[in-house]
């Protein structure tokens, strides 16, 4: 362009979408900072504001002028204070911290530090706790003013409340005490106790918090410090701002000499030498996000060197000189549309969230157990809240509060029904102080029933593949079983042959896993036109194979409340027959190594009931195995021994191995302790390895193991 005013033309030709796109994101991002910094009660997960941060950034790297000082790109915190606390100035400004949302990015800052400083950086890489910023300013060692971050330059002053918080010296102690120091912190509440503040809160009539953040802001900016005293709020500090009196040479430095002085610091703090480790140190902490005391949204890495510090200097809203490394967001925000409840395989009544689906930690989320009523209660949530959702990983998603600040009048109550949705029967607590509910028609309530065939096929119990949970409902539904006393069908030379039984001839007369026969089928599988399907061949082939399963499989299968793999293992290990276990009292039961008073009351009332005896009779009637053949030739040589496996082997699968051990006397325990008499370690073994080393247990190989199994004893 030749007009000399062109180079102008063009920087302020910011095209018309563009600068709405920009208008309209900052005025969402203010609103979000306002509710997120000023009213402690966010309405936007934490990763959609930082999608909408990311977006404006975008924008105005490309346009620059759109990038003013008024920009919620630029700013640290609100602007606005609505909370009629006092303000104070900072004597140094607090600042924010520039993110990185993968290594590469984290590489790329590195890289920025050592083209400007040389390599002789150190890396000071700490947790990001997820809580509040604080100023304590300490003159002459009194805790004289503490303020909240503000927008960095002014703070809101929390004096009185933050001296009611735990761990916070009034006065510092120990050597050197400076003149005057600003000590910078984050406020935050304890993860473990954040459930039952809400709880409390919802019990006064209070609004819930949507997640412990909002409950530390909360609980900090309070008119009355008695209401702070009363939460269990706590503080670790990380920085140091103004200062008279003293000089640090390192980050580390400074903070060895606020712990001295009875400041609480962190135990998580490390010097690295290069980014690999950082690398390593955001992995390590990434798989064990939940462990700590508090919550952590990342990691923060700060240049050590105080020199190198000063060279790398600040933007207008951060130091350059750090860096923090967000994790992938666990929680997202999403609409709570219903809370309904399923009845479980022994009958209890379980409410659960029916939620718009959300994408959170890879998956797509639409359902989240509520467990029961009353923690429906503690959590404050309302049909129709928007909710605070969390899934973290494998882990089982998990509703944590309701964004109050969002509702609008029409958000109504669960109210826990009274009779069975399934069946209609009334529910009622099994005894009195039951938390849970329950449908008392465990004979034929349909969700108990479907809940037990498809729990009985599972990989647990008799895995039996083909019989999923649209197979388990098919086959209820179809009439072909009227319980799981049905499902087996006795052999040819039965005098109960063709009396129940899942059979080729039932599955064709309903059509059930079927097709229409073609010519060229053998003439002797077509039953009323129809040939079994590959999925319905596999089924009764499965269904044959089931019952060879052992003992404790069967014992699994059959819905008996308490009793899991464990309990049935010892079960079966300790009678070796269902007559046994049938026979026993409930002394003898709760006698057995593994089984205890719980379990053996359940065994007992179990068979008790005579339908549930009726359906072993007709099991057993059909060939399933209901006596573990004790085979003599199995010696006793680990009675009283007990031994731990772990890691792979090559010549057993987990449950060979604990059969092998149990089914010799011994007991295959699942972790290690002084009790343990050994342990075998096999491929890609765990800490546990790592442990019976320290307690310097006895380690066997595989062979080892086979000779202890023979004679007891490894050598
Ligand atoms: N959901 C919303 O609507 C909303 C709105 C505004 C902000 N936010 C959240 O807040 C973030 C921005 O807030 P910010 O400006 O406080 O930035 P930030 O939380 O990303 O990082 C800066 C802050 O981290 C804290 N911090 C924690 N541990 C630290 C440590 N070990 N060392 C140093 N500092 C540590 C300090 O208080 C510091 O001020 C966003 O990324 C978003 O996650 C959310
Ligand atoms: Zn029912």
């Amino acid at each position: 362009m030749s007009d000399s005013s062109g180079s102008q033309v063009i920087e302020d030709a910011i095209p018309d979408e563009v600068h709405h796109e920009w208008a309209d994101l900052a005025e969402q991002a203010s609103a979000a900072q306002f509710a997120y910094h000023v009213k402690d009660a966010p309405t936007i997960s934490d990763a959609e504001y930082d999608g909408l941060i990311r977006r404006l950034n975008e924008l105005e790297a490309q346009w620059p002028s759109l990038r003013t000082p008024e920009s919620p790109t630029q700013k640290v915190g609100a602007t606005a204070f609505a909370t009629g606390f006092e303000t104070v100035d900072h004597l140094e400004r607090m600042m924010s911290l520039d993110n990185a949302f993968s290594f590469e990015e984290l590489r790329a800052w590195a890289e920025r530090v050592e083209r400007e400083v040389g390599s002789g950086a150190h890396f000071l890489t700490e947790l990001k706790i997820d809580g509040l910023a604080v100023n304590l300013l300490y003159e002459d060692g009194r805790l004289v003013r503490a303020l909240t971050r503000g927008d960095g330059r002014t703070g809101e002053d929390v004096t009185h409340n933050v001296r009611t918080i735990e761990g916070i010296p009034g006065r510092l102690t120990g050597a050197g005490v400076p003149e005057l120091v600003e000590v910078r912190g984050e406020v935050f509440f304890p993860t473990a106790a954040f459930a039952d503040l809400n709880a409390s809160l919802v019990e006064a009539g209070k609004a819930p918090f949507a997640n412990p953040r909002n409950a530390a802001a909360g609980s900090l900016r309070q008119k009355d410090p008695k209401v702070t005293a009363s939460r269990p709020l706590r503080l670790l500090v990380h920085g140091i701002g103004a200062r008279r009196g003293f000089d640090i040479a390192t980050q580390s430095e400074g903070y060895e000499m606020l712990r001295s002085w009875g400041l609480p610091t962190s135990d998580q703090v490390r010097v690295l030498d290069d980014v690999a480790q950082v690398e390593e140190f955001v992995t390590h902490h990434g798989e064990h996000r939940h462990d700590g005391t508090h919550e952590i949204d990342g990691i923060v890495v700060k240049v050590d060197e105080v020199a190198l510090q000063r060279q790398l200097g600040a933007t207008s809203r951060a130091p350059r000189w750090a860096i923090a490394f967000k994790y992938p967001p666990e929680e997202v925000n999403t609409k709570l549309l219903d809370i309904r409840v399923n009845v479980g395989r022994t009958g209890r009544v379980t409410p659960y969230g029916v939620m718009e689906p959300v994408v959170v930690a890879g998956s797509t989320v639409e359902q989240a157990t509520l467990h029961n009523q009353y923690e429906v209660e503690r959590k404050g949530v309302l049909i129709g809240d928007t909710v605070v959702l969390r899934k973290a990983g494998d882990v089982i998603p998990e509703i944590v509060g309701p964004v109050v600040e969002l509702r609008d009048g029409s958000e109504r109550a669960f109210v826990m029904p009274t009779e069975c949705p399934a069946c209609g029967t009334p529910l009622a607590p099994e005894k009195e102080g039951d938390k849970d509910i329950r449908c008392p028609n465990a004979r034929s309530c349909p969700s108990q029933l479907r809940e037990r065939v498809f729990a009985l096929a599972s990989r647990s119990a008799l895995d039996i593949e083909a019989l999923g949970w649209e197979g388990s409902i098919a086959l209820l539904e179809s009439g072909i079983i009227t319980d799981e006393g049905d499902l087996f069908a006795p052999p040819g030379d039965s005098p109960e042959v063709g009396a129940y039984g899942v059979t080729r001839e039932r599955l064709a007369r309903v059509g059930l896993y079927t097709r229409a026969a073609r010519k060229t089928d053998p003439a002797d599988r077509v039953v009323d036109g129809r040939v079994l399907s590959a999925n319905g061949e596999k089924l009764l082939a499965e269904l044959e194979k089931a019952k060879t399963q052992p003992l404790w499989r069967v014992l699994v299968a059959l819905s008996i409340r308490h009793v899991g793999p464990t309990a049935a293992r010892a079960l079966a290990a300790t009678f070796g027959s269902m007559d046994a276990i049938r026979a026993a009292s409930t002394e003898r039961l709760a006698e057995a190594e593994g089984v205890g008073q719980i379990i053996a009351d359940s065994v007992t009332a179990w068979f008790a009931v005579d339908w549930h005896a009726e359906i072993v009779r007709k099991w057993a009637a059909a060939g399933v195995r209901i006596d573990d053949e004790v085979d003599a030739s199995v010696a006793r040589t680990l009675e009283g021994k007990t031994i731990v496996v772990t890691g792979s082997l090559e010549g057993f699968s987990r449950d060979e191995t604990k059969e092998a051990i149990i089914s010799r006397g011994g007991k295959a325990a699942g972790s290690v302790s002084k009790k343990t008499d050994w342990v075998v370690i096999g491929a890609n073994a765990g800490s546990k390895a790592a442990k019976a080393e320290e307690l310097g247990l006895p380690i066997l190989d595989e062979t080892q193991f086979r000779r202890l199994l023979e004679t007891g004893s490894p050598d």
